[in-house]
């Protein structure tokens, strides 16, 4: 269905933004996520990020998955998985887990670098 394609601006609970760029036929996307908050409390920075969704052919809601890579200012990864609903009153929301791995220092610290979350997003 036309609902619940991923390209366009999103927004989630971190008043994040996330744009992404044109669904590609194999379901591929591009795009950047701009964060407001960080691990070290800095700026706001747009960084890429790059996913897919599923092109459910026999209908329903699509599952997606998508990495941000926290270019630049800090050595950062998080990945993104997740699925579209439309509510009843055809509003899209995109409910997502993640998983946030930090760069730590040494192998014995390798114990805390992974956050993992849930995370709501509805287009700005
Ligand atoms: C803003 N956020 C957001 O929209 N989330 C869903 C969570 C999971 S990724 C994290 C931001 C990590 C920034 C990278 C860094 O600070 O090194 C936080």
């Amino acid at each position: 269905s036309l609902q619940c394609q991923l390209r366009g601006l999103w927004r989630n609970e971190q008043d994040s933004l996330m744009e992404i760029s044109a669904v590609r036929d194999n379901g591929e996307f591009q795009g950047k996520y701009l964060t407001q908050v960080t691990l070290a409390g800095g700026c706001a920075r747009a960084s890429p990020l790059t996913g897919a969704q599923q092109q459910p052919s026999e209908g329903g809601w699509p599952t997606f998955t998508f990495t941000v890579r926290w270019d630049k200012f800090s050595n950062a990864t998080t990945a993104f998985a997740g699925q579209c609903f439309l509510d009843t009153g055809g509003k899209e929301t995109l409910t997502t887990m993640w998983l946030l791995r930090e760069a730590v220092g040494s192998l014995e610290e390798d114990w805390k670098a992974t956050r993992v979350g849930r995370n709501v997003f509805t287009r700005k």
